[in-house]
């Protein structure tokens, strides 16, 4: 029982996703409701009209007729009405839920550790998510009309005849004891078909993402007979849910036909002494075996169902890499102070920074230099707080950035990595994603002092430029360009470039030294690099050697 509440644990947790849509849960119910009502007053009018008509009795059949085409239209009308409200519950719903999957993925990430393949996440923010849509759609309004469907049917049938009922209890049995005796097993089907398929998906992102590099290696085939694999996996894995689905169908049907021969037995006995009532009762029997038939395939697409569910839970529970502050504080302009800091990216891992202290003052161009692992990309990261150190502080102005709010912590500090990924559009978008609402002027101001205004820049259609996914179609000089104006944009109290002069000639990176010394009277600009020039330009240097930072003189280095 704990193993099976266990299991259902992540899907009931989804669950209340709907309350936020109560109105138009109702609406489905309603709709599912009047239609499965509907198809049963509709059988049991054309029954009725049968017995009359075995009976020789013609009174009651006009407005029998009637009733039976009022019911028709009436059926047509809720059955539409009942597929468009689920379909738009169950995509508000799914709306939501990707919101929600993204924000999670936004608190959560960048991790310490090993990051999740970006593949892998965008199959749960779309195609697990996606599968949910049968839950909200037709799954939790569906079975609560079935259920009043069935107490209907067997209420009727036990006036009309009361061994009728007898006719699909078994039946009623056996189609809820089934997913308990085969859930685990198609709960495991169902999980291995999920990580198949998000398998599968995450190779397919990766290639086509990596199309070029795979190209220059020489690993196309290679990786073509990967794919090939990975779709031979997710065939034997539906297979092996179709294994056991297909057995669960079979028993379930077995189970269906078997109340219908019961149903026509006992109808057929005429137990209640009057023959002409058998339309009556078998349409009876017929239609309780509806929901049934129903409730039989709903419980069976339950191993996928749970399998996606469990991987959303897991997204939206996994812990945010860095937590708010409570009570944020207003950003103070000042020193940007490392105060003893320690970190490790995982807990027994190895001592990536320890007892770290150094600091870079308003005015001042900083650098961090040193060898290759030594911790440089760590001090950055933290002094962007995409993690917070395990030891000590990180300031600005003497404020602990733990307690800057982040849209303030995003304005003061931004950075241009290593490794400059731009979006699809134009040099223009891509610089205006710091601040959209920029005015013209400025966006040129910033374009001119990161030099993409000049002819040398060699972008002739300047800001209107397009840009390819991930920066396409633009040299590595040109997206660290279009980085730095983005970074500049929000008018930042800090600027850090992490390698980003590396892209630029010597010539390139005199000329941006110099630009982003002018009026940066009040901005500290942290840079990490290895170039003796730079260094030589900085007024300061830092050392970051295994986890140690020291100062370094700028001309000895
Ligand atoms: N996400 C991570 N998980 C685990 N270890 C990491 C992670 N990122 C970096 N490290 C380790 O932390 C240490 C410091 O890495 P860091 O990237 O800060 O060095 P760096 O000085 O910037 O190097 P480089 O000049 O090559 O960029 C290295 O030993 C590296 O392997």
């Amino acid at each position: 029982m704990t193993a099976i509440r266990a299991r259902l644990a992540p899907l009931w947790r989804l669950l209340p996703l709907v309350t936020q849509h109560r109105g138009a849960f109702w609406w489905t119910l309603a709709a599912g409701l009047l239609t499965q009502l509907g198809v049963l007053a509709l059988g049991l009018l054309g029954a009725w009209l049968l017995t009359l008509t075995l009976r020789g009795d013609p009174t009651a059949l006009a407005p029998l007729v009637t009733a039976l085409l009022l019911t028709a239209a009436l059926c047509a009308l809720t059955s539409w009405r009942e597929s468009y409200v689920a379909h738009d519950l169950a995509y508000r719903v799914l709306a939501d839920l990707r919101v929600r999957v993204f924000a999670a993925l936004r608190r959560a990430l960048p991790p310490r550790t090993r990051p999740r393949h970006s593949g892998d996440l965008s199959a749960v923010a779309l195609a697990d998510v996606e599968t949910l849509e049968w839950l909200y759609a037709h799954t939790a309004a569906q079975a609560l009309v079935s259920v009043v469907l069935l107490v209907v049917t067997t209420w009727y049938s036990l006036v009309l005849d009361p061994w009728l009922p007898l006719a699909w209890g078994p039946a009623l049995l056996v189609v809820v004891a089934l997913p308990w005796c085969t859930g685990r097993q198609a709960s495991r089907r169902g999980a291995e078909l999920t990580a198949a398929n998000a398998d599968l998906h995450a190779q397919v992102v990766e290639t086509v993402a990596g199309l070029r590099e795979l190209t220059e290696a020489g690993a196309l085939e290679r990786r073509r007979a990967a794919l090939a694999a990975g779709t031979r996996a997710l065939g034997r894995a539906q297979r092996r849910l179709a294994a056991v689905t297909g057995v669960e169908t079979a028993v379930a049907d077995l189970a269906v036909a078997a109340a219908g021969i019961a149903a026509l037995a006992i109808a057929a006995a005429g137990s209640t002494g009057d023959p002409t009532l058998a339309p009556v009762t078998l349409t009876l029997a017929t239609v309780a075996l509806g929901p049934l038939g129903q409730l039989s395939s709903l419980l069976r697409n339950m191993g996928p169902l749970l399998a996606s569910a469990a991987r959303i839970d897991a997204v939206l529970g996994a812990p945010p890499a860095t937590t708010p502050p409570a009570n944020p504080v207003p950003p103070a302009f000042g020193s940007l102070v490392f105060e003893h800091v320690s970190f490790r990216y995982t807990p027994g891992g190895p001592q990536v920074l320890t007892d770290v202290g150094f600091d870079a003052r308003p005015g001042e161009v900083v650098a961090l230099t040193g060898p290759s692992g030594g911790g440089k990309s760590t001090c950055v990261s933290l002094a962007l707080r995409l993690w917070d150190p395990d030891a000590g502080r990180v300031t600005l102005g003497g404020v602990d950035l733990r307690d800057l709010a982040d849209a303030d912590l995003r304005a003061a500090i931004t950075a241009v990595p290593q490794r400059v990924d731009l979006l699809t559009g134009t040099v223009a978008d891509n610089i205006l994603l710091a601040a959209p609402e920029a005015p013209p002027e400025r966006l040129r101001s910033v374009a001119a002092a990161a030099g993409l205004l000049d002819p040398a820049a060699g972008l002739p259609l300047g800001l209107a430029t397009p840009v390819g996914e991930r920066g396409r179609g633009l040299s590595g000089g040109q997206r660290a360009r279009v980085a730095l104006a983005r970074a500049l944009l929000p008018e930042p109290r800090v600027l850090i470039l992490d390698e980003t002069l590396t892209h630029l000639d010597a010539h390139a990176e005199a000329a941006l030294t110099a630009a982003l010394r002018v009026r940066a009277e009040d901005r500290i600009t942290l840079v990490v690099t290895h170039r003796p020039a730079t260094l030589r330009a900085a007024d300061r240097v830092w050392e970051v050697r295994a986890g140690q930072v020291r100062p370094a003189e700028p001309a000895a280095t």
